[in-house]
């Protein structure tokens, strides 16, 4: 069964609480937590000391993707917020075999997230340092976009990668998941989706988060 992440961004924020608790209470993974700079992405969310504060009620692993420029400059900040993946954008990381080892050593799990047009070739020189790829199906910033479809000839060309180098890296799949494209997503080879909108803008998200669960079975 896919890995779910809800994603925070799309979540009430006048009613964090209760939404912590309603994902706490479901059938959901992860917490997925968008960090945005307003720099290396044209919005700004929120940062570690949130992030700490949900730490305190949250009951599940902590998936935090900075969209941020110089994210090696936070690492230390993050992990002590309750990181347990920790995911830089490789296109703000010149050193990104040097990140991947800062972030292990301080106790977290190791992302890295692809923009839509950065080729996942890129990654064969450091998969086996990976634990997960956020592949981003929409330009990241934003809520509620609409997946762009060449995301399944990106996911089938890096699970053929991972399994070729006999590596054991996560592929997570990040905007426009819906109930409709899940399946399809998962059968071109991922691992785990986020879903923001489609969780948090439904009726029933508990519901939500169980049907996106049980796609691919
Ligand atoms: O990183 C991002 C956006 O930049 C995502 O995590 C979104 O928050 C996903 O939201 P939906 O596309 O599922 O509504």
């Amino acid at each position: 069964m896919p890995i779910i992440a809800p994603s925070i961004l799309s979540a009430d924020f006048l009613k964090l609480g209760a939404d912590i608790e309603m994902v706490n209470n479901s059938e959901a993974d992860w917490f997925h937590l968008d960090v945005m700079d307003g720099r290396f992405v044209p919005n700004i969310s929120y940062g570690m000391s949130i992030i700490a504060q949900m730490k305190k009620q949250a009951r599940k692993p902590f998936d935090v993707h900075l969209m941020i420029l110089e994210p090696e400059k936070y690492f230390e900040a993050f992990a002590a917020a309750g990181a347990d993946i920790l995911s830089v954008h490789l296109e703000v990381s010149p050193h990104l075999h040097r990140s991947l080892q800062a972030i292990k050593a301080l106790g977290m799990k190791a992302g890295v997230a692809v923009d839509p047009h950065t080729p996942v070739s890129l990654l064969a020189d450091v998969i086996h340092d990976v634990d997960l790829v956020c592949m981003m199906s929409v330009n990241p910033g934003f809520g509620g976009q609409k997946f762009i479809e060449h995301t399944h000839q990106k996911i089938k060309a890096l699970r053929q990668m991972i399994t070729e180098r006999g590596a054991s890296t996560l592929i997570e799949i990040d905007g426009g998941v819906t109930l409709d494209n899940a399946a399809a997503i998962i059968a071109s080879g991922a691992d785990a989706l986020v879903a923001g909108n489609t969780v948090f803008a439904s009726p029933d998200p508990t519901d939500t988060i169980k049907r996106l669960k049980q796609v691919g079975k």
